[in-house]
Formats: C-alpha cells, structure tokens, sequence
C-alpha cells in the first residue's frame, strides 16, 4: 500500500469489481463494506434501542391494566423505567459509534482520493478543473458520514421499529391495523415519489458545486490577471451566477426535503382520526377493551418518529448518492501505476534515487499529438551527456512538449526517446524523473519554507548539497541576508519572492537531486540581467557536470549553448551552434533578429561565451 507522508492512504489495493449506477468502479461501496462490521454494530445497538421503545406501550398498557385491577405496581413502574434508560442510553451509543464510523469512512475515502489524484496519469489530470476536484474531495466526502453511516442505520432500525410496531399493532387488532394500513399507503406513495426527485435534484446541486468551485479556484489562482484585465465585476457576476444556481438548487433540495415528513405525518394524522373514531365504536360496542386502544393508539404515537425521521434518511441516503457518483468517477481517474509501485518501494528503502552519472539524451522521429493536430512530426537530434543545448523556435513549436514526453508526463505515439542509450520507456518512470530534473515554465513554489521548497521530494539532502544548490543557483546571498535563512516562509504561489527569485529557486530544488540530465523550460526568463549573467556562468559549470537542455527565447542563454536545435512546426529545422545558425537557417536568422532587439529593448548583455559576431540579420 502506498503512504502519503503524514496519513496512511487507505486506498482500496485494486480497481473495485462492483460499478456504480454510472458504471465506474464503486470505491465509496469498497471501503464502505470494509466497515460493514463497524454498521451492522451500530445497527443492532439501534435495534436493542428500538426494542427497548416498542415494548413501553405494551408495558404502560399493561400498567394501565394493573392501576384498573389495584394490583401492584413497582415491578410495571420498574420496568418501565428500565425500558427508558436502556432506549435512552443504546440510541446515545449508536449515534457515537455511527458518527465515528461515518467519520473513518470519510477520512478513508479522503485519503484514497488524494492519493488516486497525485498519483493519476497526467494526461488524463490535464484535462480536469482544480477546483472541482477540490470540491469532490472537500465536500463531496463529507456527505458520506450522513448517507453512509447515520442515514443507513437511521433506514434500517426505523425500518425493524415499523415493522415491530406493526407486528404489535396487529396482535392487538388487526382491523384498526387495516385502517391505518389504508390512510399510510397513500402518503407512503407520495414520500418515495418525493425522495427520488430529492436524489436528482442533490445531484444537480453537487454538479453547480463543482462548477462553483472550479470558477471560483480559476478567478482566485488568476487574480493578478483578474485585476489588471479590470474583470473582478466580470468574474463576481460570473461566479455569483453559480452560487445563485447552487442556491436555487439548495432551494428546491430544501423544499422536496421539507415536504417528506409532513406527507408522512399527513397520512399518520389521517390514521389516528380514523384510528379513535374506529376504535371508540369498537370500544362502545364491547368489541374491543380500552387498554388495547390506548396501547394501539401509543404505537401510533410512538411510530411517528421513526416514520418521519425513516423518510429524512432515505432523502439524506439521497443526497449521498449524489455525491457517491461524483467520487467514484473521480477515483476512477486513470493511475501511474508504475509511479505508485516504485513510489512505495522508494518509501519503503527510504532512500533517495541513485542517480548513477551523466547520460545523454536522443529523440529518434518522435511524434506525438494532444488532439488532432500533430505537436511533434518525426523530431529527431541528440544530446550529449555533458553540455548545453539549446532549444529555440516560435510559440507553440513544440518545446515544451518534448520535455513532457521525456519527463513521460505524455506517451510518444511514435518513435523513440533514449536516454543514456536507453530507451526511456523501459526506465521505471519513478526513476526517469529522478534522472532527469525538469524546471517548469512556471516556477512553481509551494507553501512552507525556503528550506522546504528547497529538499521537496529530496527530504534527505545533506546541508552540503543545500548549500552547493544555493550556490550554483545564485540564492546563496539573497537566503543569507534573510533573517530567518531558509527557515523563511513563503506563501501559495510563491508569495514573498520576487519572479526570478522563484525561478533560482525552483532550479536550486531541481538541483539538490544531482540529474544527469536538467531540463530549463524558461528558466531565466524572469531575471535582471546581473543574476542572469550569474545564473549563465552556474548553468555552464552545471553543464560541465551534466547534460542541460534549456529553452530559451533571451538571445544571451542561446548564443552561450554548445548546440542549438531549432524547432517549427513541430519538426526540426537545423542543429548547430549560434555561428553556424546565423550563416545557415532562416528561421535561426528571424529568432535571433527580433530577439536582439527585443533584448536590446530590454537592454540585456549580449555578451555570451560564443559572443554574436555582429547584428543578427545584418551580414
Ligand atoms: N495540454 C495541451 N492540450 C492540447 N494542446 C496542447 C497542449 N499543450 C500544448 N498544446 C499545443 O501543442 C503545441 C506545442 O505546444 P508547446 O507548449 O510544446 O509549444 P512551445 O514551443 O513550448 O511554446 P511556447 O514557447 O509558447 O511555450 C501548440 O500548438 C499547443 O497549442
């Protein structure tokens, strides 16, 4: 079984064999049964609880009985008594041990959601929207204490009280039986009508939550771009436009939830008025004695309860269902099976990745597409083990894609990749990524320390490897000045750093690991041009240990490269260095043309190892 650092994930060990309504595997039902024990416990303390009510009107009639014949009366009054305490005391009993089943079933299906989630495959994840899964596995599980434990020992003792008091009722008389039989039937109809379209109407409103929720985690995660569009009315109006479908649908749940008791006490009124004009007459006839119409009058009484409360579980087991669906399509997600297998093996040595020396890299004819249109035609070059190449080409080439499907964050639909002349494809995925280090578009940093960001996913890492990181990555200043040192903490999203502090950083947390191979996606897009140059002559003495493959638009990380592979369209236009390039390829020739002046612009130095020999363009 796989763990998640801080909590065990009880995630059921296989795929579920039962499916649900919707036909994904029932994972909700599978941890469910896992504590059928625990329920059938509750049940049955609720049953003791139920047995102990339904004896009281028979005890109280027979007390009735006693008071009218003078006879004694401690043993009845006794035992009444008793029958109160027990009632009393098994239903507070149950409703704990209900409420911490329910709890460990959440807690459970929490655990293994999360885990289905960071360990799914990122093709599959791409295409989902944060915030809904947020809200399937926020509030979502949390329905699942009510419909899974309460509400189903609710519907299963209230069922067995019924069906007791029935059983009673007739004993005493099977007639007045009859007669309430008729007037519940009707409204018994009615209140299953109603707790169907209860069902679907929670679904919808799980459905707007989940929308809610994704709107609401887009505008939020954006809301630089939010306020400087000057769209935060766009997005309150669009967002509130959910909240108010929720709260339409909030409505119309409350209304079918509110109109299950009142059907049933409707038809339970109609039968005690049938009930006392039926029975005095039998009463006045002789037909039928006093106490047995008080007693059968009392399970009336007494039944009403469980009646009502037996409708609100079936509505509330409703509502669960809902939510059940929305999980277990979640959970459905599909895995990296692989990653989760070599993830558990790696916690279990608790050791970090070897990552055994330098490797280079080859593309040999990749292909690959996200939907229709190819995003990679036939890319063939290679890398060399130590080095650093350069990946340049317009927008939307294709660079990025090729670190995703040599990160195996995507599966190549055609040819092969190798790295270290091995294709990576019968590397366990697991290790790949500890072989090969990927700094993202997006510096991605995480809430906690400098520190913490710094050793994620590498929590063994010695104080010198940190410091030899920080060093390399230029963060060694800036960490020493700061008062609290890596103890620093640091915001969602980075809160705290500056843009280029977030990228030296990420490529510091990249570094720890020792890659053979480091993937630079950007990665200095975001800095001045002092911490760049900085940065540059790091990325070369990182390139004389191992292979680095940078994507760069700036001009002064590209003319510094020991090869440059220029990409367009998805294919491979030329391989060479700056020199070669400015001489042989046009597309070379109007990269580096706009960039020069975008860089002049900028006023960034052009001075690199293999400084330009004159204005791009302009020999
Ligand atoms: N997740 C995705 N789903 C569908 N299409 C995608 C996805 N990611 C990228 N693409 C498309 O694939 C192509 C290559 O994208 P890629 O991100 O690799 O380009 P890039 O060269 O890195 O661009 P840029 O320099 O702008 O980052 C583009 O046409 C892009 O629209």
């Amino acid at each position: 079984m796989a763990t998640v650092k801080g909590a065990t994930a009880e995630v059921p060990s296989s795929r579920p064999g039962r499916r649900d309504a919707h036909g994904n595997p029932d994972w909700v039902g599978a941890i469910a049964r896992r504590h059928l024990g625990k329920i059938a416990g509750g049940v049955s303390l609720g049953l003791v609880a139920a047995a102990a009510g339904l004896a009281q009107p028979a005890l109280i009639g027979q007390l009735i009985s006693a008071v009218g014949s003078n006879s004694d009366l401690v043993l009845p009054i006794v035992l009444v008594l008793l029958l109160f305490g027990t009632e009393a005391l098994f239903t507070a009993v149950q409703a704990y041990a209900m409420g911490r089943t329910g709890e460990r079933i959440v807690y459970e299906t929490r655990t293994a959601l999360i885990d289905r989630v960071l360990f799914a495959d990122f093709a599959r994840f791409s295409a989902l929207r944060l915030g809904d899964i947020a809200s399937r596995i926020v509030a979502d599980t949390s329905m699942l204490k009510v419909a899974l434990s309460q509400s189903v020992a609710t519907i299963m003792v209230d069922s067995a009280m019924l069906v007791g008091g029935i059983v009673l009722m007739y004993l005493i008389d099977p007639l007045l039986l009859g007669v309430t039989a008729i007037c519940m039937a009707v409204s018994s109809v009615v209140s299953l009508l109603l707790a169907r379209r209860l069902r679907i109407a929670a679904q919808r409103v799980r459905a707007i939550m989940g929308d809610f929720g994704a709107d609401l985690h887009r505008a939020i995660g954006a809301l630089g771009t939010v306020k400087a569009c000057r769209a935060e009315s766009l997005e309150s109006k669009r967002i509130g436009g959910l909240a108010l479908a929720a709260r339409r649908s909030g409505i119309r749940v409350s209304a079918l939830g509110s109109l299950l008791s009142p059907a049933m006490s409707l038809g339970l009124q109609a039968s005690l008025a049938a009930v006392i004009v039926t029975g005095m007459g039998r009463v006045a006839t002789g037909s039928m004695n006093p106490a047995d119409l008080t007693a059968f009058i009392m399970y009336l009484f007494y039944l009403v309860s469980p009646l009502v409360t037996l409708f609100m579980g079936i509505g509330q087991f409703q509502q669960g269902r809902g939510a059940i669906g929305r999980i277990n399509e979640l959970a459905s997600l599909d895995q990296e099976e692989q990653v989760r297998q070599d993830s558990a093996l790696a916690d279990a040595a608790a050791s970090p990745v070897d990552n055994g020396g330098v490797a280079g890299v080859e593309f040999q004819r990749v292909r690959f597409a996200y939907e229709q249109e190819p995003a990679l035609r036939d890319v063939s070059f290679s890398v060399p083990a130590r080095g650093l190449t350069a990946i340049v080409g317009p927008s939307g080439a294709g660079k990025t894609t090729l670190f995703q499907l040599l990160m195996r964050f995507y599966p190549s639909q055609g040819g092969r990749i190798l790295l270290g002349g091995e294709n990576i494809e019968a590397i366990p995925v697991h290790a790949l990524r500890g072989l090969v280090g990927y700094v993202q578009q997006e510096s991605i940093t995480l809430r906690g320390t400098i520190g913490e960001n710094l050793v994620y996913g590498e929590e063994h890492a010695t104080s010198a490897e940190i410091d030899r990181a920080l060093e390399l990555s230029g963060l060694e200043e800036f960490v020493g000045r700061l008062p609290n040192g890596l103890d620093t903490r640091i915001g969602d999203s980075g809160v705290g750093l500056s843009g280029g502090q977030r990228q030296r950083l990420a490529i510091a947390r990249m570094l720890i690991r020792r890659p053979s191979v480091l993937l630079l996606d950007e990665a200095t897009s975001n800095l001045d041009s002092d911490s760049e140059l900085a940065l540059r002559h790091s990325i070369r003495n990182i390139a004389s240990e191992c292979c680095v493959i940078s994507v760069a638009h700036r001009m002064s990380t590209v003319v510094d490269a020991d090869k440059i592979v220029v990409l367009e369209d998805g294919r491979v236009r030329e391989t060479g260095t700056h020199r070669q390039l400015l001489r042989t390829s046009p597309t070379y020739q109007r990269l580096t043309s706009i960039q020069f002046h975008a860089d002049q612009t900028n006023d960034v130095s052009l001075t690199g190892r293999d400084s330009l020999p004159a204005v791009p363009g302009g020999h």
